[in-house]
């Protein structure tokens, strides 16, 4: 994607993943509804932590995650987060450079540790997050290299990190920057609890026109649009953001552009096993072949590949020969 350096910068959370299965039982025990996603203290995080089965640690992070799975895919990738001078804080930085995302936000001293997020995972493979931000929330607007910003073609804001006031700030000033080098802006709204609590502010977004690009999933589209029909959603949105992508879960996914509608079926995944960062897979192979100029329908074809790719297997990084995956 022309002359820049980057493809796509993203800011989000910088969090390590603790990934353990359970029942639907321990759910209802712990009080954690089925599919959502929760910010825990650390101490809160701590008792769950205790209670959990057997766990795997992966680096995590929506907006990560989607910069690791479009290196992976061949895209020239940055992220902007913030993590400790801890251990799991080492760990994230790791395994951003191992996938080759370019990645120098200084580590925070003296504050909170690395963020975590503990996903239970059930067996039909829906996941509950419970998020202790740690770190990632203390993200503040002076960490920002504008040079980075104004290098990249896209920059690309995780909604999860747009509530607190802190990395908030920074993510407004980053738009300014984006724009006034005249680079595209896209925002993903992460997850229906986000718009609940944020959503006047995502509104004035999009209506102020300072979004070239909006991911979501239909409900969150309806959740934003304040209404139960997604046809009145889709079109309120798609009058105010150049391109609207909306992911359908099993079935599939759509775009509009320019007053054209492309949709596609879901491609069919091998199994089910943890559904923990579809939506982020998808967002990288849409980015990344749109990055490459491919049109809108191959665009949504990645994203869907990538998806079903990540969700056959634990964890929500890219693994193995995504390019050949995804057909890119
Ligand atoms: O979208 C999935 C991601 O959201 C949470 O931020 C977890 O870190 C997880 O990797």
């Amino acid at each position: 994607m022309g002359d820049t350096r980057f493809d796509i910068v993203a800011m989000g959370d910088a969090i390590v993943d603790v990934i353990a299965s359970c029942d639907n039982a321990f759910l209802d025990t712990h009080g954690l509804p089925r599919g959502s996603m929760q910010l825990l203290s650390p101490e809160a995080a701590d008792r769950l932590y205790e209670a959990m089965g057997q766990a795997r640690e992966m680096s995590g992070g929506s907006a990560a995650n989607s910069m690791a799975g479009i290196a992976a895919m061949g895209g020239k990738a940055a992220f902007i987060g913030q993590v400790a001078e801890d251990q799991l804080g080492l760990i994230f930085e790791h395994d951003m450079h191992a996938f080759g995302v370019h990645f120098d936000t200084p580590m925070l001293t003296g504050g909170p540790p690395t963020g975590r997020c503990l996903i239970l995972v059930t067996p039909d493979g829906q996941r509950t997050m419970n998020t202790s931000p740690g770190a990632s929330h203390e993200l503040t607007a002076d960490t920002l290299d504008p040079d980075l910003i104004r290098d990249s073609a896209i920059l690309y804001l995780e909604g999860y990190l747009f509530g607190p006031d802190k990395p908030r700030a920074a993510m407004m000033k980053a738009v300014d920057i984006a724009k006034e080098a005249q680079r595209e802006v896209a925002f993903t709204l992460s997850e229906s609890v986000c718009i609940t609590e944020r959503k006047d502010r995502f509104t004035q977004m999009v209506d102020e026109g300072g979004i070239d690009l909006l991911f979501c999933n239909e409900d969150e589209a309806m959740m934003l649009t304040a209404t139960s029909d997604l046809d009145h959603a889709l079109a309120h949105l798609a009058a105010r953001v150049p391109t609207l992508v909306v992911t359908r879960g099993e079935h599939g996914a759509l775009a509009l552009e320019q007053g054209k509608r492309v949709d596609i079926s879901a491609p069919p995944p091998e199994r089910v096993l943890d559904t923990t960062g579809a939506g982020d897979m998808f967002a990288a192979g849409f980015l990344v072949a749109r990055a490459k100029g491919l049109d809108l329908e191959r665009c949504l074809l990645t994203g869907g590949r990538a998806a079903a790719d990540v969700i056959s297997r634990y964890g929500a990084r890219p693994d193995g020969d995504m390019r050949e995956k995804v057909g890119l």
